[in-house]
């Protein structure tokens, strides 16, 4: 029986000494370290937050005052400290603690979008609605410097300076890296507040020595410290922080739990907006994390805990178009590279490699990644963003008016699109094939295999005057499959007895659509799979082909809303084409955290329940009820 199974809610945390917070640290790292061991998970991340979460914790009082984890990947400890150590074994798992803070896991938690760089604009609303409720509760935001580097943060920082009755702590986890080392002149800012205590330090010797002096000492001191600005902008350069007006105070070791509990207790009396920042190490207390070259153990898959070897995984989608995309930077001098501070998770790390001058990490901001693209292209370049389908979504707007308004040839590759499972609802790149069906002019391709990769990787950055899309799911691609014919710049994949069925599978659908089709065939039902390739614009050789089948089924790993299938639908709306059409694809939900193949047999994505459910509908195409026919909500 450790100290964790004592702590219940954070109070219990307030009654501990000294030794048995730092035991309970050293046990909080060891539940950390076998559990993502065995699940994999962020613990990176999660390890150098220790010392710096029971802080917040001993000194704030959850629920009442609300504690916000920027990207929420950092809350394990959050959430081993609230009263679920017991459930800890579960992370990530099926039915199990999500990965992320979750509303219904707990009413300590509060944020569960982890997406980066919202926190201080949640903590800005938390704190003002506080403030005008009258209501005495502290909000407290950590923030690490990666999310720092998304625009989001400064537009909220700009508003917070300002907001001088929000009883907001922001705390700046400042581990210098997102991934890889944080980019930027924010990076060079923090660097220089971090490096220089100087004035901190001169005023510990200053208070020292005017303690010692008998009577008149203690007064001094209190003079000089209330001079201590006069004497920071003498010593020290303005901050970034406190040139937008903001009070800073730091940096403080965020491993020292007893001088982060003294610092937040500063911060919290003071009442008003101020940044704390702390200095803390990603993996700090496991060495394998702390020597992991790429990423410090950002987020390993499951690995061995004596010497951090993780679990071998195999190719997948991403090694091969790291691959597809060097070939390309090789053949192609005006291809650039771009990515938001994931140069290895996206697979541009080998791209970086080989071409440092025509490779951008333009830190979490994929709205600039999106509107730089645009300009690189207008100066006769041709860009490839290479990002998570999710994250993509908060630059709609540059995708759409900044690139597809100016017919700017950027090429988008979406990594991860479609489910991908463990990271919950808001990794799930099921938004893309919906979104980006608006954007006039913009071609979006999803390949079914590597080798389909490669081809629309190389189609896509032909084209210089409309953005192109190329997406593709987590995890090994399946074996290349070849067609058995052309519709179009369509491929026929199977064609097979009568045109009962025309099956439209879409990218990383294919593989099922051909076992669907094995088991229509051994019905006796005649189809024809066709992987359209290029999913926008419609394939015109697929409208006539619907014209000529019973029944037409679209299967897609996207939102069943406004996806490919809906489009489908209305284009053959358009073109007066009456054949009965079923939509399959993901339900339009915030998905709970499962593996992939879980989630998509839930939404009836897997072989056996598509042909259950195409059989029924040939049934009742037959005998004449195709009014039953609706697209599957
Ligand atoms: C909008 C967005 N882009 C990219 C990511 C992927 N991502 C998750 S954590 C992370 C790095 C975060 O760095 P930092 O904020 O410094 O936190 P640390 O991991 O260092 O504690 C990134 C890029 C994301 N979650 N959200
Ligand atoms: C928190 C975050 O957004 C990333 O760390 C993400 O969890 C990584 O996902 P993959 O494991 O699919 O690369
Ligand atoms: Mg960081």
């Amino acid at each position: 029986m450790g100290l964790l199974d004592s702590i219940a809610t954070p109070r219990d945390l307030r009654g501990l000494s000294d030794d048995q917070l730092s035991d309970l640290a050293a046990e909080i790292r060891d539940v950390l370290i076998s559990t993502c061991a065995r699940t994999g998970g962020h613990l990176g991340p999660n390890l150098g937050v220790v010392e710096l979460t029971l802080a917040v914790h001993r000194v704030f009082d959850s629920p009442r005052d609300r504690v916000v984890l920027d990207t929420g990947h950092q809350s394990y400890v959050h959430k081993l400290v609230t009263g679920r150590a017991d459930q800890f074994s579960t992370l990530r798992q099926e039915g199990g603690l999500s990965g992320y803070p979750s509303q219904t896991e707990s009413e300590h938690d509060i944020v569960e979008n982890s997406h980066a760089s919202t926190s201080l604009s949640y903590a800005d609303g938390l704190a003002k609605a506080y403030a005008i409720r009258g209501e005495d509760r502290h909000v407290v935001a950590v923030i690490g410097d990666g999310a720092l580097t998304g625009g989001m943060a400064w537009e909220a920082l700009n508003n917070i300076a300002i907001a001088r009755d929000s009883k907001l702590v922001i705390v700046v986890n400042d581990n210098e890296r997102s991934y890889t080392p944080t980019i930027g002149g924010l990076a060079t800012a923090l660097t220089r507040l971090r490096t220089n205590p100087r004035y901190e330090q001169v005023l510990d010797l200053v208070k020292k020595r005017l303690n010692q002096v008998p009577g008149v000492g203690g007064a001094a001191y209190d003079t000089l410290h209330a001079m201590k600005k006069g004497m920071k902008d003498a010593l020290a350069p303005q901050g970034l922080f406190e040139d937008l007006g903001l009070k800073y105070v730091g940096p403080v070791d965020g491993h020292d739990r007893a001088a982060m509990e003294e610092v937040l207790t500063q911060a919290k009396k003071f009442g008003g907006p101020v940044i704390v920042h702390a200095i803390t190490r990603k993996g700090f207390g496991y060495d394998p994390a702390e020597r992991h070259e790429a990423d410090q153990f950002h987020a390993p898959g499951p690995f061995d805990v004596q010497n951090g070897a993780e679990k071998p995984k195999g190719r997948i989608w991403t090694d091969h178009f790291s691959d597809a995309v060097v070939r390309l930077g090789e053949r192609r001098q005006d291809v650039v590279a771009l990515t938001a501070a994931m140069m290895h998770p996206v697979g541009l790390d080998e791209f970086q490699r080989r071409f440092p001058g025509r490779t951008f990490d333009v830190g979490i901001a994929e709205q600039h990644a999106v509107t730089s693209a645009a300009g690189l292209a207008m100066g006769g370049l041709h860009p490839v963003f290479a990002v998570y389908a999710t994250f993509l979504n908060r630059a709609f707007d540059q995708v759409l008016m900044d690139v597809a308004l100016h017919k700017c040839g950027v090429t988008f590759v979406l990594d991860r699109s479609g489910v991908t499972g463990d990271d919950g609802a808001s990794h799930n790149g099921m938004w893309d094939m919906s979104i980006l069906q608006v954007v006039p002019g913009l071609r979006l391709a999803a390949p079914r295999d590597a080798a389909r990769l490669a081809e629309l990787l190389d189609e896509a950055v032909l084209v210089d005057d409309a953005p192109t899309v190329v997406r593709f799911p987590k995890g090994p691609p399946p074996e290349d499959m070849e067609a058995v014919g052309r519709m179009g710049g369509a491929d026929v994949m199977v064609r097979e007895g009568e045109k009962d069925v025309l099956l439209v599978a879409v990218g990383s659908m294919v593989s099922t659509a051909l076992e669907v089709a094995d088991r229509l065939v051994a019905q006796g039902i005649g189809v024809t799979v066709v992987d359209p390739r290029w999913v926008k614009p419609v394939d015109p050789a697929v409208v006539e082909a619907a014209r000529e089948h019973r029944l037409v089924v679209s299967v897609e790993d996207n939102g069943i809303v406004g996806g490919c299938g809906s489009v489908l639908l209305q284009t053959l709306n358009a073109e007066g084409v009456t054949t009965p059409v079923r939509l399959h694809g993901i339900p339009q939900e915030f998905l709970e955290h499962a593996k992939r193949p879980v989630i998509l047999t839930r939404a009836g994505l897997d072989a056996q329940s598509l042909a259950r459910s195409i059989v029924e509908d040939v049934s009742a195409v037959q005998h004449g009820h195709d009014e039953a026919l609706t697209p599957n909500a």
